[in-house]
Formats: C-alpha cells, sequence, structure tokens
C-alpha cells in the first residue's frame, strides 16, 4: 500500500502541509495520548474579513466530558469550534489540559485534538484505508512510514465506523453519509484526547446517527475522550452532551445542563419555534415541533 502524504491530521477534509520532526519507525512508544484533557474557553472573540461573528465566548467542558454547541443558523457554532482546533484566528484564551492551543505547533496540536469539519473535502482518488491512515500522521517520524500499531488503530477505526467493507475503495465513490463516518474513522485513528465534530451526522441515517454518536460516547468512557460537538437536533443533543452551550449571534445566550438549556421559553427566543419540551424516561429533554394551529 502507499503511504499517503502527510498532512495536517487534526482537520479530517482540510489537507494542508505539515512538518514532521525527525524520528524513524511508526508511531513510537508512549505516543499514546498521556490523559484526559479538559478544555477552558475564556472571552472568545472572533472576526472574520473585518465581521464581528463571536463575542466574549466563555465555557468549559470537563475531561472526558461532552459539551454540544447548538443555536439557530450564523449562530457562530462552527466558528466557535474551529477556533478550538487553532483554524479561526481568534482573541481570549483556549486551554485544552491546561495547554494554550494557540502556542502549539500544528503537529503537537493534533496530537492533543482532532476536527471533523461539517462537510469535509476528502481527496477523491485516496482510498479509505490511506485516508483513515493519515490520522496517524501526527504520531509518524519524518519520513516514517505507519508501523504496526498505526495499521492496527487504521483497521479499528474502520471496523468501528462499519468501513471495512469499503477499505479498498477510493473516496470519490462513497455515499454522503459513508464519508462522513470516513472522516470520523481519520479522527479516531489518530488518538487525539480532544474531538470536536461539527453536525457528526447531518448525513448519517437513523441507525448510523446513533451508531456514531454512541460509539464517540463510549469512547468518552474507554479513552477518557473530551467531546465538543455542534448538534442541530435538541434532543439528540441533550441525550449525550452533560452541558450545552447555546449560541445566538455569536454570544451565549445559556450555558449549563439539558434540562437548564432546553426551555419552551428559551427556544422560542433563540429560535423563534414552537415547540413542546417534554421528558424522556430519564428525564432528559424532549423536544416537538409544533405545527402552526
Ligand atoms: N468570511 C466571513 N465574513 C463575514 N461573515 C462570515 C464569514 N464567514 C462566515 N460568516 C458568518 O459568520 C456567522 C457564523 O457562521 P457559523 O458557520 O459559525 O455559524 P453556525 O452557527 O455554525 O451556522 P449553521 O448552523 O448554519 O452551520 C454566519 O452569520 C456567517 O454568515
Amino acid at each position: 500500500m502507499s503511504r499517503p502524504a502527510p498532512s495536517v491530521p487534526g482537520q479530517a477534509g482540510q489537507e494542508r502541509p505539515v512538518p514532521t520532526s525527525a524520528a524513524p519507525g511508526g508511531a513510537a512508544p508512549g505516543d499514546a495520548a498521556p490523559g484526559p484533557a479538559g478544555l477552558d474557553v475564556t472571552g472568545l472573540d472572533v472576526d472574520l474579513d473585518g465581521t464581528p461573528v463571536v463575542r466574549a465566548v466563555s465555557c468549559t467542558v470537563a475531561p472526558g466530558g461532552w459539551l454540544a454547541l447548538i443555536g439557530p443558523n450564523g449562530a457562530g457554532k462552527s466558528t466557535v469550534l474551529r477556533a478550538i482546533a487553532g483554524l479561526a484566528r481568534h482573541r481570549g484564551t483556549v486551554l485544552v489540559g491546561g495547554t494554550d492551543v494557540g502556542g502549539l505547533r500544528d503537529r503537537e496540536r493534533a496530537r492533543l485534538i482532532a476536527y471533523v469539519p461539517q462537510a469535509p473535502v476528502l481527496p477523491p482518488d485516496m482510498t479509505v484505508r490511506e485516508y483513515v491512515l493519515l490520522g496517524r500522521t501526527p504520531h509518524l517520524g519524518y519520513l516514517a512510514h505507519p508501523g504496526a500499531r498505526d495499521q492496527r488503530a487504521g483497521e479499528e477505526s474502520l471496523a468501528a465506523l462499519d468501513l471495512t467493507r469499503f477499505a479498498d475503495r477510493r473516496l470519490s465513490a462513497l455515499s454522503g453519509g459513508e464519508r462522513q463516518r470516513v472522516a470520523l474513522a481519520r479522527a479516531l485513528a489518530q488518538e487525539p484526547r480532544m474531538l470536536l465534530l461539527d453536525e457528526p451526522t447531518s448525513a448519517l441515517d437513523l441507525g448510523h446517527q446513533q451508531h456514531v454518536l454512541d460509539l464517540v460516547d463510549e469512547l468518552r468512557g474507554s479513552r477518557r475522550l473530551t467531546v465538543v460537538s455542534t448538534l442541530h437536533d435538541l434532543t439528540t443533543a441533550a441525550q449525550y452532551a452533560q452541558r450545552l452551550v447555546l449560541l445566538d449571534g455569536g454570544r451565549v445566550a445559556a450555558n449549563g445542563t439539558p434540562a437548564e438549556v432546553i426551555t419552551e421559553e428559551l427556544i422560542a427566543r433563540v429560535y423563534a419555534a414552537r415547540v413542546a419540551v417534554t421528558q424522556d424516561p430519564e428525564g432528559r429533554p424532549v423536544v416537538t415541533p409544533l405545527r402552526k394551529p
């Protein structure tokens, strides 16, 4: 199998060259994630082309926790996620495991954080297996080929995302949902300490949505992975995240547990939507849209 070109592995679907260090061989011993990493964002401001898009956003996620960013179209969810990933210039601080990500080189950041954008751009001629193996790049030395541990991480990610049967298929020959799962498989192969997911299930059928979200949830427990995701489906956000940050016009409109944030009054105000909020058997909010009487 040919080895894919190095890229910034923390940013699935957004390839660009990345410098590598001079250690021969595959994944080095001790490359495994050293432990859980929480997130502390303080006073985040982002301007895009001179337009203020995010203002004074602060939020925290405990190590191994799941935070969902919710809010209407254009509220700034993807921009906050991109700033945390180091892809959007910002003011304020973003600490992951106590480390200011603004001061990290691409390779260091990619060992810490994996980011899966909303619409990953995948190189069409690469195979699924080659692409997923790109997730190992931050763990490889200069000109090193993936070693046994890297291959194993790639195969495990393929299997976890139900992609093994597509492993030798070119990326151009996949459906939208399969492509979304490939981007996630690459992020998992990266073995990050924090996973940033922008609408990770938008192209998936109901069964694959649950499978992917259950898998990410399981990894929070088994790998102590910290998760920050955007999610449009408020009921799903309430089922999987322990904390929600509701953004409106680039600012935090509410920050708390699902029960604190998902209320009929807040949703009516921020989304201009008619909904009924009830509870599932575990007491989590369930949002039902109501048609105009
Ligand atoms: N280059 C730019 N210049 C000015 N404004 C921009 C630029 N890029 C994006 N925006 C604006 O920034 C705002 C936030 O965009 P963002 O993608 O973060 O929103 P979002 O909450 O993720 O939305 P959605 O739910 O639709 O995906 C939007 O109003 C968008 O139009």
